[in-house]
């Protein structure tokens, strides 16, 4: 036994990378069940805790092939007679599959598929994933996923990832223990308090772990057995779940205070106990009371990135910067206008001032003053200071009381208009034409999630501007012909981010998340717009390069972490774009001795 798991341990691939240390070559963290793409020639044996055969092959989900086994591997295996004769292969399967999909007229009825594949065959999941990824992204992730959480009870089929309640409380541990892998590289956790622009979804919000994981695969390259998806259900107070007989999480209304803070606490701990230092955490869909506690505690203990804070941030303003090439001026040189002032608001906001800090080489303090925030009662203004919550307060700017987003926009003028407040359809065609008045072509971010949340749709904003404006949505949106002219609108979605920067720092053993990390992801991301992109009016490239996009981000993420020393694996690889692409988890079968 322990002869062979050398031979699949640690990938020990041919050496294809300009690097100092082959040892690391293979994926940069042990690679035991041969995905990645450095792997991809090498011959793997299905060990579960024993060689997996047979019957209990076929249903296991990373090495089921479906009726793609080969003769021989039916042969070797004890496969014979557990299919039909017939032997095709992964392209025909995807083919097949899409060609099933596509005919469900409900994405619902498209991400049920979707998951029962993730369930049955894993790497037939991702390969369709990757190969069709604009068609398939709105399935298993936004928007669909939000209504898929909404409704998880009902559809609950096979459990995915690690569900830990307050029963489990003072077993953790144990319960981490539960889970089948040793080796976890990135966690994504939520509490279900505000899942989306949807609000407490309680245990059901589980979706969105799962969702941003199978990103973190697909479009990201960290290996699947490396994710781990959790949801902590302390209880929620969402009265239809709670009185809803299909709900599936505990029927308390939610933990808060000191008995919330130690069950936290608990799980960051059993975490790191676990899984060492190096596993990274992303909170996902807290609510702001809690998300920027969480984020300011753990920050200097574990390595954490809240990707509503920091992953929005991110994605933004590589937007934002994409942006000032169509429309001219600095970040600087710009005013921003933002309604909603919670982790996505504030956290943009913040990135935007230090990025502009640094080109302008100006206290942070004065920067913030060229951003304006908007929330339900008005704009933020420093005769409010007393009142604010702390993440707030930054943003409290002299200046009378405003008292809505119209006025707001009409007094401030700003020339950029964000939105983030959750709320659907508060980008009123009065708004649109107010700031189109006073801007050639004003950038306007409608980034609430899901589609039903946004501030305005792509129709509305293009319409409303005249076909000006710069536009971009959480979301997607089809594109639309104003004047005889198609307007592609851009998705700011942190999907672009965080899978790359989780990839870079994972391959550069990071031990901690620095702001400056965020800086660099979202450089490399502006540096993937074309000029073809601008033509066509968008900020961002396309998903369809995104597993590029990526390793570029990783790249840049891994370069920032060893610049700060902040790095763990030694030695650097040189060409770190490469080193990023080879550690890319990869879908294609291998091939059972
Ligand atoms: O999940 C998404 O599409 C983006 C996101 O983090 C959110 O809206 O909370
Ligand atoms: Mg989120």
């Amino acid at each position: 036994m322990e002869s062979t798991m050398k031979g699949v341990r640690g990938g020990g691939a041919p050496c294809v990378l300009d690097m100092d240390d082959a040892a690391t070559v293979g994926g940069g963290v042990e690679d035991t069940y041969g995905e990645d793409r450095a792997t991809e020639e090498q011959l793997v044996t299905p060990w579960t805790v024993s060689v997996a055969s047979g019957y209990n092959l076929l249903r296991d989900p990373r090495y089921n092939k479906g009726l793609a086994f080969t003769e021989k591997e039916r042969e070797t295996h004890y496969l014979r007679g557990l299919l039909p004769p017939t032997v095709i292969s992964q392209e025909l399967q995807e083919r097949k599959i899409m060609h099933n999909i596509r005919q469900y007229q409900l994405p619902l009825q498209r991400y049920m598929a979707m998951m029962d594949l993730q369930e049955g065959n894993e790497r037939l999941f991702y390969k369709l994933l990757i190969d069709n990824v604009e068609e398939l992204l709105p399935i298993v992730y936004t928007p669909t996923v939000g209504e898929a959480c909404q409704k998880y009870g009902s559809i609950f089929s096979r459990p995915q990832g690690l569900y830990i309640s307050l029963k489990e409380k003072g077993k953790i541990l144990e319960v981490l223990k539960n889970w089948p892998e040793r080796s976890i590289q990135v966690i994504v956790v939520t509490d279900g308090e505000r899942i989306l622009g949807l609000g407490d979804l309680g245990c059901q919000g589980m979706g969105i772990p799962v969702g941003k994981l199978s990103l973190y695969t697909a479009l990201g390259g960290v290996r699947p057995s490396a994710c781990l998806p959790i949801t902590l259900d302390v209880g929620t107070n969402n009265e239809q779940l709670l009185n809803d007989e299909f709900y599936i999480g505990l029927r308390q209304r939610r933990a808060t205070g000191q008995e919330y803070a130690d069950f936290v606490h608990e799980f960051m701990s059993a975490v790191k106990q676990n899984y060492g230092e190096k596993v990274l955490i992303q909170f996902e869909d807290f609510a702001n009371h809690n998300a920027f506690d969480l984020l300011a505690r753990y920050g200097t203990t574990h390595l954490v990135f809240n990707d509503d804070i920091q992953g929005t941030a991110s994605v933004v303003l590589a937007g934002l910067v994409a942006a000032l090439r169509l429309v001219g001026g600095t970040l600087a040189e710009h005013t921003y206008l933002f309604l909603g002032a919670g982790e996505a608001g504030t956290g943009i906001a913040e990135l935007i001032a230090l990025e502009m800090s640094r080109q302008t080489k100006t206290p942070i303090e004065e920067c913030r003053k060229k951003i304006w925030l908007v929330d339900s009662k008005g704009l933020i203004v420093s005769k409010r200071k007393e009142s604010l919550q702390h993440f707030k307060k930054p943003w409290a700017h002299e200046h009378e009381h405003v008292d809505n987003l119209l006025d707001a926009v009409n007094t401030i003028k700003p020339t950029v208009l964000i939105g983030t407040s959750g709320k659907g359809q508060t980008f009123t065609q009065e708004v649109v034409e107010a700031i189109s008045s006073f801007n050639e072509m004003p950038i306007i971010l409608a980034l609430s999630n899901p589609t039903s949340q946004a501030e305005c749709t792509a129709e509305q904003a293009y319409t409303w501007s005249k076909g000006r404006a710069v536009f971009a949505t959480g979301s997607p949106f089809d594109p639309v012909e104003y004047n005889g002219k198609i307007h592609v609108p851009g998705q700011a979605n942190n999907a672009y981010i965080f899978p790359g920067f989780g990839l870079g720092v994972v391959m550069s053993g990071a031990i901690r998340v620095h702001d400056d990390m965020l800086l660099a992801a979202s450089e490399a991301l502006a540096q993937q717009v074309t000029q073809e992109n601008f033509e066509k009016g968008l900020i961002y490239p396309p998903f369809s390069n995104i597993r590029k996009i990526s390793a570029h981000i990783a790249a840049n993420v891994a370069a920032k972490a060893y610049e700060l020393g902040l790095a763990s694996r030694r030695p650097r690889p040189k060409d770190l774009v490469k080193y990023a692409e080879s550690c890319m988890y990869s879908p294609i079968y291998r091939n059972y001795r």
